[in-house]
């Protein structure tokens, strides 16, 4: 897949704090990319660098063969985190602005606004003006602002919060419409399942560094190991010297066993004592939001494994 963006030993401090410390990554046409980590981690910082609101103190960010201020930002797409738009205007009236601030023919942006309102349940919002929209529907509006003039590469900071479920599913729609269209998308989102559903590949950064960088299913193999989940009343002593288990969580009935990075899980389960107290088992393998909390809380994964290199 073409590269779109690379971004390369980025790092950026504030007086006397690192935030970024050497940041390197690519987006691809066609793909969704997630940026991902905890609060704090670096990932708004990392985005307010390619989009020129701010500049690093080491680092290239190259999109289209160009660096820095030569990059053509008309071509890139920009939901940011702080939502808003000027209050006191019409929908189809800030739309247009923000597509003439792109460059993009008007005639052309006035026909993709009406479509786009349809296809966001906003038909004939046209001329209301901006303070009467609810929050989720100015966030509708100002996801269209982001993709109106056709960017070739869309930048999404937390595009699903603060969003009823009917209108996360029809940004996910639109936002995997427009990477199978071949526009590259780089997703910060804090809601691992969508990410786990959506994303092709993830880069998730820690206290300004990268803690894992590969497509889901590289991720998924190299640090979604299988647990076992039992219900029923068990004495957490005598699962103690069960082989290959990581760790063990008892809430209630239920005994979560954490097993070992490559066991298999039909000869694990031969030992399990004759005993064992079982309404209920339940393998697999951990999900995306589990290896999210392990890392950020610092539990085991990453001081074990290393890291995922794409
Ligand atoms: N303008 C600024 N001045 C000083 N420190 C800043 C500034 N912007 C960010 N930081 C610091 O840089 C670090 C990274 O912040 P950043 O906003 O990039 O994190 P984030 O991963 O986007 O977090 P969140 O998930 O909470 O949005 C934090 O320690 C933050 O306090």
């Amino acid at each position: 897949m073409e590269v779109m963006l690379t971004v390369e030993g980025l790092e950026k401090s504030f007086k006397d704090k690192k935030a970024l410390k050497g940041i390197s990554f690519d987006v691809r046409k066609g793909e969704i990319m997630a940026i991902l980590g905890p609060n704090g981690a670096g990932k708004s910082t990392t985005i307010r660098n390619i989009m020129g609101i701010m500049y690093p103190d080491n680092g290239t960010i190259n999109f289209h063969h160009h660096n820095g201020k030569e990059i053509p930002r008309n071509k890139i797409g920009y939901l940011p985190e702080e939502r808003g738009l000027y209050k006191n205007v019409k929908v189809m009236d800030i739309l247009l602005y923000l597509a003439d601030l792109k460059n993009y023919p008007l005639d052309k942006a006035k026909a993709r606004v009406l479509e786009y309102l349809k296809k966001f349940d906003l038909e004939g919002k046209e001329n209301v003006s901006v303070e009467e929209l609810s929050k989720g529907m100015g966030q509708k509006v100002q996801f269209i602002g982001a993709v109106l003039h056709e960017p070739e590469l869309l930048i999404l900071d937390e595009p699903f919060s603060g969003l009823d479920p009917v209108s996360q599913e029809i940004f996910k729609d639109e936002i995997r419409n427009l990477a199978n269209k071949g526009t590259a998308i780089l997703l910060s989102s804090h809601q691992m399942n969508l990410v786990e559903e959506m994303c092709d590949r993830l880069f998730m950064i820690q206290n300004g560094q990268k803690v894992i960088y590969g497509t889901l299913d590289e991720v998924k193999t190299k640090y979604a190991n299988f647990k076992c989940t039992v219900h029923g009343k068990n004495d957490i002593r005598d699962l103690e010297n069960i082989p290959n288990v990581q760790r063990i969580e008892q809430d209630g009935s239920a005994t979560v066993l954490h097993l070992d990075k490559d066991v298999e899980p039909v000869s694990w389960l031969k030992n399990l004592p004759d005993h064992l107290n079982v309404q209920e088992l339940k393998i697999n393998r951990i999900s995306l939001h589990e290896i999210f909390v392990d890392i950020a809380t610092d539990k085991n994964l990453i001081q074990e494994e290393g890291e995922v290199n794409a």
